[in-house]
């Protein structure tokens, strides 16, 4: 499906728009509640992600495919390591067979897990034979992917005598590890993070527990986008959200008032406010703890005029695509001057925005929402536009409830 996004001369939004829960929070809670069945969820969310997580969790033997859905691949391998009597073959899209899980598998592996590589050693498919883990000491490289992490800890209680991990190396993508231990002292389990180091609490059963996933930040990004490329006094509220997240993306409250972006947290939603303010030429953002929102943040400054240096991306190339070349393809055929490294982004400030370029999505559901906010500026073509569903299925009608306007060609 392709779109052809545009907006009237004037954008004065004020709009509502009600996101589901974070995809995140979600895939974590759905895999402690296959261990603690007590456990009941409110708010999930409705990404492609968080259902092949769902069907996931519910197969015994044969395969399972987890389509593109990171956290799936990698929570669902913890998982069913630790499953006594299932066996499964755990696979995803053509370039899910490309994202490394060996960091993990070699995790696992020592602490006596069963895995075997189908295909190309080091990335799924993966064969995985159910076993009962009773070590309960391991260490692993934490600078590639917090996922292998995550999915480590999500199981840890439910070992007969808990884990104790060892991080070694620059931790990525911390918040994410903070967001696992959050959760789990949230349904009792109890943890420490100290230094490098760690260490989980079995915890065989618990009690009936009730959780509510807040709405998701990284899907909030796209709306940030929009409001600082709006004029002032434009206004959208967004719920379900709360000051205290567990979600690092919710740094970006912090990040757009450089872009006249005000944030309120009233009850249960955040108003955000295009206000009057002084344009920079350049930003500088270090996103090693937020890495989902640097696409829609290289965009706003574009949109802008403003320049920018993003750092702290090198996990972006492993994502749903090569982040770091596509933003440097797609944001360059718009006539942005932009230079990548391994893990960092450069745009010059002032760019003439050309108009009816083609976007180019790599399967990436952020490529696709980071460009749309563009068409407040200039109208603009998004190719392959079903990818959204990925993480917010919902996102082309919550965006024709602001002004813009989407023909599908
Ligand atoms: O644990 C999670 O829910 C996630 C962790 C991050 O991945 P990395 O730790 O690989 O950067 C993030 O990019 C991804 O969208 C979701
Ligand atoms: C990187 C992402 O997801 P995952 O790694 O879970 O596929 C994302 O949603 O931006």
């Amino acid at each position: 499906m392709k779109l052809h996004l545009s907006a009237p001369p004037s954008n004065l939004l004020k709009s509502n728009i009600e996101i589901t829960g974070s995809k995140s929070e979600s895939n974590r809670l759905l895999l402690l509640q296959a261990l603690y069945p007590n456990i009941s969820i409110d708010n999930l969310s409705n990404s492609d992600d968080a259902q092949v997580m769902q069907k996931g969790l519910q197969v015994e033997n044969g395969v399972v495919d987890i389509h593109h859905a990171g956290t799936a691949m990698r929570f669902l391998t913890g998982y069913f390591a630790s499953q006594v009597g299932k066996e499964v073959v755990l696979t995803g899209s053509k370039r899910m067979t490309e994202r490394p899980v060996k960091i993990l598998v070699e995790a696992l592996r020592s602490l006596g897990a069963d895995i075997t590589y189908e295909k190309e050693e080091g990335y799924p498919p993966i064969k995985i034979k159910g076993k009962k883990i009773t070590k309960n000491k391991v260490s692993l490289p934490a600078d590639v992917s917090s996922q292998y992490i995550s999915s480590l800890l999500l199981i840890a209680a439910s070992l007969q005598e808990g884990l104790e991990l060892e991080l070694v190396g620059k931790i990525t993508s911390i918040p994410y590890i903070k967001m696992t231990l959050a959760l789990l002292n949230g349904v009792g389990i109890r943890t420490s993070f100290e230094g490098n180091i760690i260490k989980v609490a079995p915890k065989p059963n618990i009690g009936a527990t009730n959780l509510v996933v807040e709405s998701d930040w990284s899907s909030a990004s796209y709306f940030y986008s929009i409001v600082a490329l709006c004029e002032v006094d434009t206004e959208i509220t967004l719920s379900a959200y709360k000051k205290d997240s567990l979600q690092g993306d919710s740094v970006l409250s912090e990040i757009y008032t450089q872009f006249g972006v005000e944030t309120t947290f009233e009850k249960n939603t955040i108003v955000l406010r295009k206000v009057a303010h002084q344009q920079m030429t350049t930003i500088n953002c270090e996103l090693q703890d937020a890495p989902d929102i640097a696409q829609t943040i290289a965009v706003t400054c574009f949109g802008l005029g403003i320049g920018c240096h993003l750092t702290g991306l090198h996990t972006l190339k492993i994502k749903e695509t090569d982040r770091l070349e596509a933003l440097y393809v797609e944001l360059s055929k718009l006539g942005a001057a932009i230079s990548v490294t391994d893990n960092a982004l450069t745009l010059r400030a002032g760019n003439v925005i050309k108009s009816d370029v083609a976007i180019d999505t790599y399967n990436d559901h952020r490529m696709a929402m980071a460009f749309a906010p563009l068409a407040l500026r200039t109208s603009i073509l998004i190719n392959d536009a079903e990818v959204v569903s990925k993480s917010y299925p919902d996102f082309w009608n919550d965006l024709e409830k602001l002004q813009i306007q989407i023909k599908k060609l």
